[in-house]
């Protein structure tokens, strides 16, 4: 009996989905805003249709020189490019935009594609391994060796893979930033002096600082501390503010910095005195000084805080600290559970960090278990939610107020800083002065 015969697998055609890269691009067309989300997934190079490839590229090239993406813009740019023909021209730009429905699934069919392309490379592989086996040129032990290769490439675990490099490669880059000053590093410098010991001076782009804390410990307190002193030694802060209004958030920057009360600036019925007024005007001639821009959308997520980023960088005024307050009021994406939304998130607050190359000081809430201990001070393992944030951060500070569990205790008016977890070097506590009248904390008098 003669059945139908399998084609040669060299003849079949390599796995891959139109329609799913079609969805992709038709996704970005409408909503550029996915894009920074599909690239997080697949590249221009994971596209089967070597045209649907030139298009990915254009957007790509197109929203990162901060230009607006769609049919008829990118359109545009093709034609500057003389590459409008080779995808299709206009037509087959609204054919893309037809084929998606909503926008919502853009990162699903994104995962579709990276597949395929994952497949695309195995086969690719085993044929190439094939090949090796059925010329047999050269020493088995060889073309062993050579097969590995060429399976490790297709797995993207060889050294053509970007994200990997040697010892040898980082050396040099190594040795040259022992040498560096702060400035040349990024180094965000800190207003407590204890601290910033601890923490080899302040902050560094690429790391993930998560500072926990009970409700009403201090949080945004000592975040807000660290955004103007990051701002007065030059740095642009970022402050994605989901917490309070800006009103709220305006009036706890203008008591720290002109050291009147915050009941004052807050209670129009509490006047200020002359000397107040002094510094309050003395600190409108100098606001400038302060590079802080706030982000208050509270529908606030990833893919924006991203593209504030990248916008940020395109004006000319990158982002020199990247503050949020607090983690679990990001909106977060679609998974099947809260703690796998959580460990989504600060694994992309990580990935942010690393790429735009700016530090990330992420607020996070506890839960209450450390309420019931001693000593009040949350653990890394009281995270709320998930033991990623945990995991993913450089940096754990957590914060406790000894005289807000207890109004009777001496410890008035001090606030402790526990560096729980710091991959760079030792852990420690810091205490500092909690002026929580003036929205600050400052170093604690030295005897
Ligand atoms: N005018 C004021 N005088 C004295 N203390 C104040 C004043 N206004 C606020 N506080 C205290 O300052 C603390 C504010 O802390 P902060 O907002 O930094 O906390 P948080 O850890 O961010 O908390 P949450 O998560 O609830 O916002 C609170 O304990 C509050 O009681």
């Amino acid at each position: 009996m003669t059945g139908q015969l399998e084609p040669a697998l060299e003849e079949r055609a390599l796995p891959h989905d139109i329609t799913a890269e079609q969805a992709v691009l038709g996704g970005v067309l409408l909503n550029p805003d996915v894009l920074h989300e599909v690239l997080e997934i697949v590249e221009a190079a994971d596209f089967y249709r070597p045209a649907h490839q030139v298009i990915l590229n254009v957007a790509t090239q197109m929203s990162d020189q901060g230009q607006a993406l769609d049919a008829i813009t990118v359109h545009a740019e093709l034609v500057r490019r003389g590459e409008a023909m080779r995808v299709g021209g206009a037509p087959y730009l609204h054919t893309l935009i037809e084929t998606v429905p909503t926008t919502a699934n853009t990162t699903y069919y994104a995962r579709i594609v990276a597949e395929k392309a994952q497949l695309r490379r195995l086969v690719e592989a085993g044929l190439g391994i094939a090949q090796l086996g059925y010329t047999g040129q050269g020493e088995a032990d060889d073309l062993v060796t050579r097969g590995e290769r060429l399976w490790q490439r297709a797995a993207r675990l060889g050294d053509d893979d970007p994200m990997v490099t040697t010892y040898a490669d980082l050396l040099p880059d190594l040795v040259d930033r022992m040498g560096a000053t702060a400035e040349e590093e990024g180094l965000v410098p800190l207003p407590y002096v204890d601290l910033a010991h601890l923490l080899g001076g302040g902050l560094r782009p690429g790391q993930l600082v998560v500072v926990g804390g009970r409700p009403g410990h201090g949080k945004t307190t000592i975040a807000l501390d660290l955004t103007r002193h990051a701002a007065r030694a030059g740095h642009h802060v970022l402050f994605v503010n989901l917490e309070m209004t800006d009103q709220e958030l305006g009036h706890k920057i203008l008591a720290a910095e002109t050291q009147v009360p915050l009941g004052k600036i807050t209670d129009p019925e509490a006047p200020l005195n002359a000397e107040e007024w002094a510094r309050v005007e003395r600190h409108l001639v100098h606001r400038h000084e302060l590079p802080i821009t706030i982000d208050h959308d509270p529908h606030c997520t990833l893919a924006r805080i991203r593209g504030r980023v990248s916008a940020l960088a395109r004006a000319g005024t990158p982002a020199g600290l990247v503050v949020i307050d607090y983690l679990q009021l990001i909106t977060h994406a679609a998974a099947d559970t809260r703690e796998q939304q959580i460990a989504e998130t600060t694994r992309s607050l990580k990935l942010l960090a690393r790429e735009m190359k700016v530090p990330v000081l992420l607020l996070a809430q506890v839960n209450r278990e450390a309420a019931k201990r001693d000593d009040g001070m949350p653990r890394l393992s009281d995270f709320r939610e998930s033991g990623a944030v945990e995991q993913d951060a450089n940096i754990a500070l957590m914060i406790h107020n000894p005289g807000a569990d207890d109004p009777e205790t001496p410890r008035q008016g001090e606030l402790d800083i526990r560096v729980a977890k710091n991959r760079g070097g030792p852990l420690g506590n810091v205490t500092v002065a909690a002026q929580l009248h003036y929205a600050r904390c400052v170093n604690l008098a030295r005897p």
